[in-house]
């Protein structure tokens, strides 16, 4: 290598001017083989003028002007123009300090030149400048300082990164530790986080003693057998901190052992203190409900209602044992074992009210009975709050307890508060709330009903004379029949004293029948309370007077009702007591007569009053074929009364047996006397049988007996029976008539049509005739709608097989009708009136 002094030197002898040519060429040579830009500058008014320049020089790019001899420094530094070079050669030339720098020039993303330069002064006062081409080493050095940028960019983020990581093991109060053994070393490293969480100062590497120092004794073979094991299992300690303090740790461990014999084991630490604390805190609170729970009087229970609409209970205390005799679990795994328990009359409401709660949101009581294990009954109330859950199911927390003691209570007091003591029965003031119900009850249903009050004759005088004790008894007794007189539903009170009232609810909505159901309930209560009561082994008559007034059909207050029942009853007691009075004189008048027609038609069953009229029945070629027997009563002052005004009340009154037995047995004395001449032995009889009387123990032996006490022919007799009877036992009306039947009895259903006409019964009943009412006859040629029923009737007779009559056949168009459309049987005015026998006779035989 050649030295810059060295080259100088050279230089300085090139450019003496003593020296000989052939001398300064040898040099030139020399210089031109040196491979390093030697240029010799020579400063002339301010400028730095070349005076010489290798070969070297004139090689080297970059060096503008170089080959120009006498070119301005500046020129052959062109490249470096923006630099201060030119400047310190000029420095240079003026002090003889010699320069030695590195020149670079680069345009973007380029290296133009790079150059290590020296310059030095020469005795002669120029200068010598030396370039090498230093872009190699350049490019190199920038190269490395590329590098060395990347690798700090690299270490910021690496350090980043490890503050962030750093924040987060404390944030989360964890850290992490790493225990690296080399045969003969162990390194323990400490992330700041686990410094942070056992409360010592932060440092990286930690001694393997400290480092387990704080490890409690008792704990420590917990961790050391987490370490040996490596398996990075779980494992929880507690740490005393230097200050004193003890947390728990929860850890884990993995042990990773390399090829070398290099063994690491690497861990996570946790604080858990908290969460320690806060699950303890968990225990001790759910220990205290068991504990609480234990001590009240009933259980508590956690329910929820899913998203799915399926519900569970999820916590249940152990009291529910004692409770319902089930144990917790079992209802939890399914509720449902609860409902076994509770009586099953209660359980609809139970769970009806339950998921009305969860629905709704609405917080929930609800009172039940239980059947215990050992039988006995007993009443529960729950309650419960529902919320709703951020999954959106609804947890309910509730209470359950036992109240049967309560509801003793409530019903003893009930007892004492609504009902009398001595007799059982409601007191005044239930009695009050009971009428003041059924007042608003009958306003809705447009029914009536009715209020008896009802006053023991003479009841004072028995307790004076026979002492309080027989009277008491009295009472009870009289208790005891009226209720046994009434239909359930209805209410009998005592209101006081020797006082008792009797509400009948749900009456005709008609008044004259409300008054004579009213009347017919205080009759039996009369006969009731007529018959002799035992009172200490003597029999004692009693008569009570009763007073009666309807309620419903207009508004009137409980004190005016009672009032009017009241007075009536006094107007009982004026009549002569043992009796009973209506309020409503005009009702008292209709109840009056209805009693005196009663009594009139038991007197003119007795006196042979009643008559049979008989009306033609007629075929398609209206030949006679028999007789409708209709009863009629010859009243002795009111002349004929038409059945329409005897029959209801004589149904009513069970006068209809008599009644009806009177009928068949003039029919059956008719047919027999018919069944004597030719003339009219085909002739037959229809008789209306009442639902009563069809249905009385013993009617089929009483109508059989007829016939043969009559000696009159089953087949000529036929029973008409009414729709109304299928609405009763029909089984038990089957039976009958087919007994009836297998002795030749026949039947028809009469006003067929207007009742309850089922197909289904039509067909099972042993029927021979169906009778068209006669309101289905009477518009059967103007109402469209009579004529298509008609018709219909006539069809299924005939589909069913049965014979039809129309009745109320009045018109021969009406006639022409029917036989139009198939009828063969026909009654009314058109073929006769009912008539008496004698008639019927003289129409049979005009010469009679
Ligand atoms: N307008 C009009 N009416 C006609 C015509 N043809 C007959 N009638 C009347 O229609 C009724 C037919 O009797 P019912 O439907 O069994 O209806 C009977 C029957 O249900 C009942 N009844 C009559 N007698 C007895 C009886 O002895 N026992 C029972 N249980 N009920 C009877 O009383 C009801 C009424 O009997 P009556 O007043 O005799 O009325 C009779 C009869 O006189 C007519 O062409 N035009």
């Amino acid at each position: 290598m050649i030295s810059a002094e060295l080259l100088t030197d050279l230089f300085a002898g090139a450019s003496e001017d003593f020296v000989e040519s052939s001398a300064q060429a040898r040099l030139q040579a020399l210089l031109d083989a040196v491979p390093v830009a030697l240029m010799e500058f020579r400063p002339h008014e301010g400028r730095l003028l070349l005076r010489a320049a290798n070969a070297a020089a004139r090689r080297m790019p970059g060096l503008g002007g170089v080959r120009v001899s006498g070119a301005d420094a500046v020129d052959v530094f062109d490249l470096l123009a923006g630099t201060k070079l030119v400047e310190q050669l000029h420095t240079v030339a003026r002090t003889g300090v010699p320069l030695e720098c590195r020149q670079v020039a680069r345009e973007p993303g380029r290296l133009l030149v790079a150059w290590d330069l020296s310059a030095r002064r020469l005795d002669n006062g120029s200068i010598v400048v030396s370039v090498r081409d230093a872009s190699e080493a350049e490019s190199l050095r920038a190269a490395l300082a590329a590098s060395e940028h990347a690798l700090q960019d690299v270490r910021r983020e690496l350090r980043e990164q490890t503050d962030v990581f750093n924040t987060m093991e404390s944030l989360a109060q964890t850290g992490h530790w790493r225990r690296i053994e080399d045969p003969g070393e162990t390194v323990l490293l400490w992330s700041p986080g686990l410094c942070d969480i056992a409360g010592v100062e932060r440092q990286e590497w930690m001694s393997p003693e400290r480092a387990v120092s704080g490890i409690l004794a008792e704990d420590r073979h917990v961790f050391e057998t987490a370490r040996e094991r490596g398996t990075g299992a779980d494992v929880e300690y507690r740490w005393k901190r230097p200050d004193g303090e003890i947390r728990w740790m929860r850890s884990r461990v993995r042990r990773l052992t390399a090829k070398d014999g290099m063994r690491v084991d690497m861990g996570v630490v946790q604080d858990v203190t908290d969460e320690r604390r806060a699950a303890e805190q968990l225990r001790e609170q759910l220990l205290f409900i068991q504990r609480i729970a234990s001590r009240i009087p009933g259980f508590i229970y956690q329910y929820r209602l899913h998203q799915d609409g399926i519900t569970s209970v999820q916590y249940i205390s152990d009291a529910v044992r004692d409770f319902m005799g089930v144990e917790p679990h079992e209802v939890t795994a399914d509720h449902g074992v609860l409902s076994n328990w509770v009586m099953a009359e209660d359980v609809p409401a139970l769970q009806r009210s339950a998921l009305q709660s969860v629905r709704k949101l609405v917080p929930w009581q609800c009172e039940y009975r239980v059947r215990m294990p050992d039988g006995s009954i007993r009443w529960h109330m729950t309650n419960a709050i529902p919320h709703r859950e951020a999954d959106g199911s609804v947890i309910s927390h509730g209470f359950t307890m036992d109240i049967t003691d309560r509801k003793r209570a409530e019903q003893e007091i009930e007892r004492l508060a609504f009902y009398d003591a001595l007799t059982g029965l409601p007191n005044r003031r239930l009695l009050l709330d009971r009428l003041q119900r059924s007042i608003a009850a009958c306003q809705r249903s447009k029914n009536l009903g009715a209020l008896l009050f009802i006053d023991l004759d003479n009841f004072k005088d028995l307790n004076d004379t026979l002492g309080h004790d027989m009277g008491d008894q009295l009472l009870s007794q009289v208790a005891t029949r009226l209720v046994g007189s009434v239909r359930e539903a209805d209410t009998v009170a005592r209101f006081g004293g020797d006082e008792f009232v009797v509400m009948l609810d749900n009456l005709n909505p008609e008044l004259q029948d409300a008054a004579a159901q009213a009347e017919t309930v205080a009759e039996k209560l009369l006969s009731s309370l007529n018959q002799p009561f035992a009172l200490g082994g003597q029999q004692h008559y009693s008569t009570p007077s009763i007073g009666i007034t309807l309620f419903g059909d207009e508004r009137l207050s409980v004190d005016e009702l009672l009032k009017r029942a009241d007075l009536a009853m006094y107007q009982a007691k004026a009549a002569g007591r043992n009796t009973q009075r209506f309020f409503d004189p005009d009702m008292q008048a209709a109840v009056n007569a209805r009693s005196n027609l009663e009594a009139d038609l038991r007197q003119g069953l007795a006196r042979n009053e009643l008559l049979v009229h008989y009306q033609p029945v007629v075929d398609h070629q209206a030949r006679l074929v028999g007789a409708e027997a209709l009863v009629r009563w010859r009243h002795p002052q009111r002349g004929m009364i038409s059945p329409g005004d005897f029959i209801p009340l004589a149904e009513q009154t069970g006068l209809i047996l008599p009644l009806g037995q009177t009928v068949l047995e003039t029919a059956c004395r008719q047919l027999q006397r018919w069944g004597q001449d030719a003339a009219t032995a085909h002739l037959s009889i229809s008789v209306n049988v009442s639902a009563r009387q069809f249905r009385q123990p013993g009617f089929v032996a009483e109508v059989l007996d007829t016939l043969k006490a009559h000696r009159a022919e089953p087949q000529r007799l036929k029973l008409e029976l009414t729709e109304s009877l299928l609405l009763g036992d029909i089984e038990d009306t089957i039976v009958r008539m087919e007994q009836l039947k297998a002795q030749g009895v026949g039947f028809a259903l009469d006003d067929f049509g207007t009742g309850y006409s089922s197909l289904s019964y039509l067909k099972r009943l042993p029927l021979d005739q169906i009778k068209i009412d006669q309101s289905f006859v009477r518009d059967v040629l103007s109402d469209p709608n009579d004529a298509a029923i008609v018709r219909t009737i006539l069809a299924l007779a005939k589909s069913l097989d049965l014979q039809v009559v129309a009745e109320g056949v009045e018109t021969t168009g009406q006639l022409g009708f029917l036989r139009l459309h198939g009828c063969e049987g026909f009654q009314g005015y058109l073929f006769g009136r009912p008539v008496p026998v004698e008639e019927l006779d003289a129409m049979l035989d005009p010469t009679r």
